[in-house]
């Protein structure tokens, strides 16, 4: 079993409560209020742009030329996917960008800026994988099981995509690379940053689901 394969089987049941969750279940049945994608949305404009940031980050501190051109180049897609998703929902609604991180948002874009910045590129890349790894799951779970006519359509076809599926297969090569080179102890601090990023994408549906702000 390769590193990724035990990286997965690690958060196996963080994935399963994201598959079970009320907000995966009701994107794909299209019955999720439009309220809530709303807030999705714009809060997920937010943590596009400090994804690409990370992504950014990673870019300048990676050893070798075409490791960072690898990162600039999905630093860019997490800009380009932003708009793409601007256009469609924010027009479509009617609604004007969020300035305020909620609370999920706010802690996840934080772990990976300062994970990015701080930790080795590779716990860095560990950091940014469920970001990639676990939406190309589940926009194929969707995918499979969503009526045609689901108003968050576009939403599903840009995760179930094939762009991003190679972006995907290509981020999962370079974080087995990097697992390859490092120490045992570096591997701990891997698996620890990719099992946190998990949790912190179960907690970012879970705050647009209850549409949570902050209580103080
Ligand atoms: C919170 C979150 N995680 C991952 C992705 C996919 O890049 C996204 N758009 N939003």
């Amino acid at each position: 079993m390769n590193f990724t394969e035990q990286l997965w089987q690690d958060i196996q049941p963080i994935y399963d409560a994201i598959l079970n969750h009320g907000f995966v279940d009701e994107l794909m049945t299209g019955r999720l209020p439009s309220a809530t994608f709303q807030y999705y949305i714009q809060q997920d404009a937010l943590y596009l742009t400090d994804f690409s940031r990370a992504l950014n980050q990673l870019a300048a501190r990676a050893a070798t030329a075409d490791d960072s051109l690898q990162f600039t180049q999905f630093a860019q897609n997490a800009i380009l996917v932003e708009r793409g998703l601007h256009e469609t929902y924010f027009a479509l609604y009617d609604i004007q960008p969020e300035t305020a991180k909620m609370p999920a948002c706010f802690a996840y874009t934080n772990y990976l800026l300062a994970t990015t910045s701080l930790q080795s590129v590779a716990v860095g890349a560990a950091a940014v994988l469920p970001c990639f790894w676990i939406y190309r799951e589940v926009g194929k779970y969707i995918y499979r099981q969503a009526i045609r006519e689901n108003p968050y359509r576009s939403w599903i076809d840009t995760y179930a995509g094939e762009a991003f599926d190679l972006s995907v297969t290509q981020m999962l090569a370079l974080t087995d690379r990097f697992a390859e080179a490092a120490s045992p102890v570096e591997q701990d601090r891997m698996r620890d940053a990719f099992r946190m990023a998990s949790r912190l994408e179960w907690y970012f549906w879970n705050d647009a689901y209850t549409r949570h702000r902050w209580l103080v």
